[in-house]
């Protein structure tokens, strides 16, 4: 591949080479020093898979443009690099490229069911299960667009044979995941690419962000991410990216990964009262009646989920008080009642989402501290995943939590006593003789009765209350 590259214009391979490494595996040795900002690698237009260059194509170009609907960027590369890996001749150059791609993955979708479930209740584990069917539906339909109509350019054995073809088609999505650099171009255009060699460098968080793509010259260059030694491993930086994603499209994780995050996912149904009022609203506010917020280590509880919640949570009466004023933003609160409500609402959604974890927090750091999971294996990585989320999670119900308190002291709305002709929180009947839930002291009852019927609501908030409290 080397000497291909350099007879085709590929600057700066002298100077590196492929190696070994722990922890990353395979990646790119200096062998000469660099200081940080230098060049150290070019990789020229003519050698760089993107889709310009699929649709160039003498042989597979035209098939690929004239597939209806037309094939997204990833199926458009990784047909290409499926086409190139099937010629037994010609294409030396791309096929030696191919040659030194990974034979196998360690996406999540190649997990064994058990260690998947380590990371139960995460984003990762929904995705990749979903992924996972979604592909063999994304086969089949490529098999229909492209793939059957040229049997000459795709053969039967390689492609079309259905379960071999989902194996093939795995393979090059995730070649395709893991190995291409994105680029916003200066026209707001982005490009998708792969350039050999460069495609070796893996990642560090500890580096600058330092490739490039020149748009003019349309080649992309690796620079020196900070200072090197001969021998060193060079680096680039693959993005601020949670070990959610890292694990799906790349394979690993990076313990105690400051990126950590957790997609929340608000939406409402259109069924629900003054569905169309509260869209406005929403719309008003930047939002929609259905949005992912990320939930981060450093925000754990953006603003935008409590402006979501407000409005969501508008009732008859908010809505005749509010007619007459602007609430844009619903950047402060609309009344005690509406804050206290989302409030208590978020903190049992977090609860419930936190209950929802396969393993919780405590029981995976202990797992790994005993190293029940073999360091850098699956389960590890999937049990790190989980952790992140789970972190964000916490961090998200104790602010929650924080501001609940505060809102609850502001309306007068405090736990643990009883205002007066307070409601079973079941039956909603007024009563003189109600009881406070034993373990949280804070949600009042009738009776037995409606305190049991009343639990599977009740629990999550309860043993929220009740943590806080110390009870
Ligand atoms: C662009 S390729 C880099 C070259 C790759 N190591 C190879 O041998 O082809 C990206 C892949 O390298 C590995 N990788 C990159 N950075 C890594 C890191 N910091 N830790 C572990 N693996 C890493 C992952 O397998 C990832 O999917």
């Amino acid at each position: 591949m080397e000497s291909w590259l350099k007879s085709c214009g590929a600057v700066g391979l002298d100077d590196l080479e492929l190696a070994d490494f722990p922890v990353t595996g395979r990646g790119v040795k200096t062998l000469r020093r660099f200081t940080k900002g230098e060049r150290i690698l070019t990789i020229p237009s003519g050698i760089l898979w993107t889709v310009e260059h699929a649709y160039a194509d003498p042989l597979v170009g035209s098939v690929l443009r004239s597939a209806r609907p037309p094939l997204s960027v990833e199926d458009t590369l990784a047909t290409y690099i499926l086409f190139i890996r099937s010629r037994e001749s010609g294409y030396d150059g791309l096929r030696s490229h191919v040659a030194a791609f990974p034979t196998s993955y360690s996406s999540s979708l190649f997990f064994a069911e058990d260690e998947l479930e380590v990371c139960a209740g995460t984003s990762l584990y929904t995705i990749t299960k979903e992924l996972d069917r979604s592909i063999k539906d994304d086969y089949r339909a490529l098999v229909m667009r492209v793939l059957a109509q040229r049997r000459d350019l795709f053969p039967l054995d390689k492609f079309t044979i259905e379960d071999v073809g989902v194996i093939y088609y795995k393979w090059a999505l995730c070649t395709v995941w893991s190995r291409a650099m994105d680029f916003v171009l200066p026209d707001g255009n982005s490009i998708r690419l792969v350039a050999p060699f460069a495609d070796m460098v893996n990642h560090s968080s500890e580096v600058e962000p330092c490739h490039v793509y020149d748009a003019s010259s349309g080649s992309l260059s690796v620079l020196a991410g900070k200072d090197y030694e001969a021998g060193d491993q060079a680096f680039i930086y693959y993005g601020s990216i949670p070990n959610s994603r890292l694990l799906r499209l790349y394979g690993f994780v990076v313990p105690g990964n400051s990126n950590d995050n957790y997609d929340l996912v608000l939406s409402t149904h259109p069924s629900a009262p003054f569905f169309e009022l509260k869209q406005k609203l929403w719309a008003s506010a930047g939002l929609d009646s259905t949005c992912t917020i990320s939930l981060t280590l450093a925000d754990p509880l953006p603003k935008n989920v409590i402006r979501y919640l407000r409005i969501q949570r508008l009732d008859e009466s908010d809505f005749a008080a509010i007619a007459h004023r602007q609430l844009a933003a619903a950047d402060e609160k609309i009344n005690d009642s509406n804050e206290v409500e989302v409030l208590r609402f978020l903190v049992e959604s977090f609860c419930q989402l936190l209950d929802g974890f396969g393993t919780q927090l405590e029981k995976l750091e202990e797992q790994l501290a005993e190293g029940v999971y073999p360091s850098g294996g699956n389960a590890w990585a999937a049990a790190h995943v989980s952790l992140g989320e789970q972190r964000v999670l916490r961090l998200a119900r104790k602010r929650a939590e924080d501001l609940l308190s505060a809102a609850e002291s502001e309306s007068g709305d405090v736990r643990g006593s009883l205002p007066a002709m307070a409601r079973c929180a079941n039956c909603e009947k007024d009563s003189a003789q109600l009881m406070l839930c034993g373990r949280c002291k804070a949600i009042p009852y009738c009776g037995r009765a409606c305190q049991v019927a009343h639990y599977k609501e009740h629990k999550a908030i309860c043993r929220a209350i009740a943590s806080k409290s110390g009870s």
